[in-house]
Parts: C-alpha cells; sequence; structure tokens
C-alpha cells in the first residue's frame, strides 16, 4: 500500500515548544483524523507536511516525493484547507479563482461552479465580508477544484454550524468513492470523526501517540471501573492513567486482556471515546 504522507523521525523545535522525532505514515485511499489537545502540535505537523515550515530535522515526503526537488508537483496534487483567510481579504471569489486556477494543470471550472453554487457562494462580493464559514466554504471550493488526490485539512469544520458540518462531512465521503483518494484532517469534534475516519492520528505535547485504525483503537482502548480496593502497584500497570474518587476508580487502558486477566469480573470496561482517550493521556501515564 502506497503511503501518500510519510514523516521520518521529524523534529521542529520553538523557543517553547517542540514537536519531537514525529513518525508517520497516512495510506492511500483512506480518511485520517489527527485529534489532540489545544497546543499539541498539530499544526506545527500539518505547516511542515505543506512545506510552510521546514523542520529542523528528519524526513518529509509526499507522494514520495522531497518538497526539495519536488515541491511545484506535490502541490498540483493537494487540497489545503486551513482555517484563517488564506486569500486576499478585499478580493472577491471570481477574482481569486483567476489567480489560482492558472497554477493548477488540473483545473476545472465546472467543478468550481458547481461547488460555488452548492456552498452558496457569492461570486463577487469581497472575501473580508465573508463570515467564518463561508470564508471555510470558498477556501475548500478552491481546494477541491483541481482534482486533488490529497486533501489535508486543519480544522475544516470549526466555526461551521452542524447542518454544514455534516453537508461537509458527506461531501468528505462522497469524494473518498472516487477510491484513490486521501484525506487527512485536524479536528476538535471527535464526533464527526466516527462517521468517516478509518485512521487516527492522536498527538500529545508534541509528540505522536498513535496512529492507528479507528477499529485497532476501539480495540485496543477501554474505560475501567472499580472499587479502590482492587488498585495496587501491580494491577495500576494496565492502566495509562487512573482517576480516583471516594466511591471507586475510573481508568483508561490500552490493554483490555491484561484488564479481564488481572480483574476477571470484578470491573465494569466499558468502550471508550476519542475524548475520554484523549482525556486520560492528558493525565500522563502513570506506572506506579
Ligand atoms: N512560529 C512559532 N513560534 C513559536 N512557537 C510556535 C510557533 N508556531 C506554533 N508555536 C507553538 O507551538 C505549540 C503548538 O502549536 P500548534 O498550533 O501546532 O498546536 P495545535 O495542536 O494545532 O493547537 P490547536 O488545536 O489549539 O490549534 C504552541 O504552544 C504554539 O504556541
Amino acid at each position: 500500500m502506497e503511503n501518500v504522507i510519510e514523516l521520518k523521525n521529524v523534529t521542529k523545535k520553538f523557543k517553547d515548544f517542540s514537536v519531537k522525532n514525529i513518525d508517520l505514515q497516512v495510506q492511500q485511499g483512506f480518511v485520517t483524523g489527527f485529534i489532540g489537545a489545544n497546543g499539541a502540535g498539530k499544526s506545527t505537523t500539518i505547516k511542515m507536511m505543506m512545506n510552510l515550515l521546514k523542520p529542523d530535522s528528519g524526513e518529509i515526503k509526499l507522494f514520495g516525493l522531497d518538497y526539495k526537488n519536488h515541491e511545484k508537483a506535490i502541490k498540483e496534487r493537494i487540497g489545503f484547507v486551513y482555517d484563517g483567510n488564506v486569500f486576499f481579504e478585499g478580493m472577491n471569489l471570481k477574482d481569486i479563482k483567476r489567480i489560482v486556477a492558472p497554477a493548477y494543470k488540473h483545473w476545472d471550472d465546472t467543478l468550481f461552479y458547481q461547488y460555488v453554487e452548492q456552498f452558496e457562494l457569492p461570486l463577487n462580493k469581497a472575501m473580508k465580508t465573508f463570515s467564518k464559514g463561508m470564508q471555510m466554504k470558498a477556501s475548500l471550493a478552491i481546494a477541491l477544484s483541481h482534482h486533488a488526490e490529497l486533501i489535508i485539512m486543519d480544522e475544516p469544520t470549526a466555526g461551521l454550524d452542524p447542518i454544514f458540518r455534516r453537508e461537509l462531512l458527506a461531501l468528505l465521503q462522497e469524494l473518498m468513492i472516487e477510491g484513490n483518494r486521501t484525506i487527512f484532517f485536524s479536528t476538535h469534534i471527535t464526533t464527526d470523526l466516527d462517521r468517516i475516519a478509518d485512521y487516527i492520528s492522536f498527538m500529545q505535547s508534541g509528540e505522536l501517540v498513535f496512529n492507528q485504525s479507528i477499529h485497532d483503537v476501539a480495540e485496543n482502548y477501554a474505560l475501567v471501573k472499580g472499587g479502590l480496593d482492587l488498585l495496587d502497584r501491580d494491577t495500576e500497570k494496565a492502566f495509562v492513567h487512573v482517576h480516583r474518587a471516594s466511591t471507586g476508580f475510573e481508568a483508561l487502558t490500552d490493554n483490555i486482556k491484561a484488564v479481564q486477566n488481572t480483574f476477571g469480573d470484578s470491573v465494569v470496561i466499558e468502550r471508550a471515546s476519542l475524548d475520554d482517550i484523549m482525556y486520560y493521556f492528558k493525565g500522563g501515564i502513570h506506572h506506579v
């Protein structure tokens, strides 16, 4: 299976924060949701994938190509959407299209106008008058109109109303029918991912905690509830993190089998949501 995105040991250091030793492979033909708390390093990683930021060390390849020698060829194949006004504020969508279209070999005017109509976007109004949702739609219409094989989005659903968010997810699903497309996007709305993601990449404090299929995440992680008397130095090893309350404990495990072997029927094991997983990881790996 071809890796559309490949990061090998990628590191980027800022004054107070680093993205560290990221190894990530994104396979062709799947949707990957990129999750993590505020400031985890998602946007920094996406910017490096887009060559908007240079890593201090490590290797980044898109479609097996590096940016040093193949920037134009790579960008031709990517549709990039991010939360923020990419375009010149005073311009309208028609002017922007006139500038952007010639940059792409596979630009499709018919498709562009189809999205403009579908997203109900005005062509002659200055972009600065657009609402956040309209700006996101405009950014999407441009990104989708050159038959990109890979769509990379940084929080595309942020600031969108629930109806358009759902429409956007349906649109992304439709785009995936073509088979060889790949979508990689960051989001804080993890329930969106239950609808469309095949893989989940989870970043915390500048490190990639995992990149797993949504099926494996469900198989590997669970919430465990039980009495405090069950916890000791050894039994706690089965957990990523434990929360204690006077009524008992609640913990996240990444090893359901070990929990079953250790505790048997004396604990309750429940499905962990992506939010649960992020919440417990934030508590830190806690083996006593
Ligand atoms: N150019 C920069 N110079 C210095 N620090 C930076 C720079 N860009 C990002 N950072 C810092 O890196 C950290 C990670 O930021 P980043 O935007 O990658 O996180 P994120 O996971 O996308 O967060 P959010 O979900 O809130 O958008 C933050 O602490 C931020 O302040």
